[in-house]
């Protein structure tokens, strides 16, 4: 991997990015730090003015795992495009199909409630979103005992989901549910961007990074696990120093980091 602050890491970002690119960025472990309770999380000042700068100048988005309400509420910025549930909320143009996703995820949520009987589900949180779940176990009295109840959970539901391990947590979406690589390239063609930059640091996140596609800059934050994506941004701390440096390039043409 080519770290983002290397000289060649610089060097690649300026060759890629111009007037017409789209930047578009994962929320949790990204534009915020990862915290205890999905619910306390919090955007930090320089990043919210940072983002609000870039959008200023570029088209923006932030495709989260999160539901488009939830995230919207917590951003204290308004992207350009605003897409949630790992990629099936809010594309432009996919609304009808997403439609269909809400009633398989909440035929799941009624059989979890069977299958993790309560003394099952202690300190496991269900994060309803509409378009898909997410099964948290991180304050579960025993985490690994907790995960691998889930995971039998998961294994009995129908329709089988898809399903994408992220921090601490199991996120279930319907099989066909378009995924946040598909998201990108749809966002590139109804912006009219010519290439994107994205940044992710999740597994949800190497649904972009495995598409291996030429007109998007890959890069995931925190180098602690296998990736597909080409460059590095060591710490989430650096996001604002990273949003600086894509407003510098905007304006001046030339990468300060
Ligand atoms: O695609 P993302 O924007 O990165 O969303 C991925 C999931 O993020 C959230 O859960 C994760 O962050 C929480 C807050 O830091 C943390 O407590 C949890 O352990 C992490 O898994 C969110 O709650 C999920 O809905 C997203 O799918």
């Amino acid at each position: 991997m080519i770290g983002l602050f290397s000289a060649e890491g610089r060097s690649a970002l300026r060759a890629f990015v111009n007037a017409h690119t789209l930047f578009a960025f994962d929320l949790d472990g990204t534009l915020v730090p990862i915290v205890a309770n999905p619910a306390d999380i919090r955007i930090d000042t320089t990043v919210q003015d940072g983002m609000v700068v870039l959008t200023s100048l570029a088209a923006t988005a932030v495709i989260t795992g999160r539901s488009r309400s939830d995230a919207a509420a917590r951003l204290g910025f308004t992207p350009r495009y605003l897409v949630g549930n790992h990629g099936a909320e809010g594309v432009p143009g996919q609304e009808a199909e997403s439609r269909e996703l809400l009633r398989t995820v909440a035929a799941w949520e009624r059989q979890l409630l069977t299958l993790l009987p309560p003394q099952r589900r202690a300190g496991i949180l269900l994060e309803r979103k509409g378009y898909s779940l997410s099964l948290h176990y991180r304050h579960a009295p025993e985490p690994r005992s907790a995960h691998a109840a889930l995971l039998a959970a998961i294994t009995a539901l129908t329709p089988p989901p898809r399903r994408v391990a992220g921090k601490c947590v199991e996120n279930l979406l319907p099989l066909g549910a378009p995924h946040k690589g598909e998201a990108l390239v749809r966002l590139l063609d109804v912006s009219g961007c010519v290439n994107a930059f994205f940044i992710g640091d999740d597994e949800t996140d190497e649904d972009v990074f495995r598409l291996n596609d030429p007109r998007i800059f890959p890069v995931c934050v925190g180098a602690d696990r296998a990736t597909a994506a080409r460059y590095l941004l060591e710490r989430q701390e650096d996001m604002s120093l990273l949003l600086n440096a894509l407003v510098t390039l905007l304006r001046d043409g030339a990468v300060e980091m």
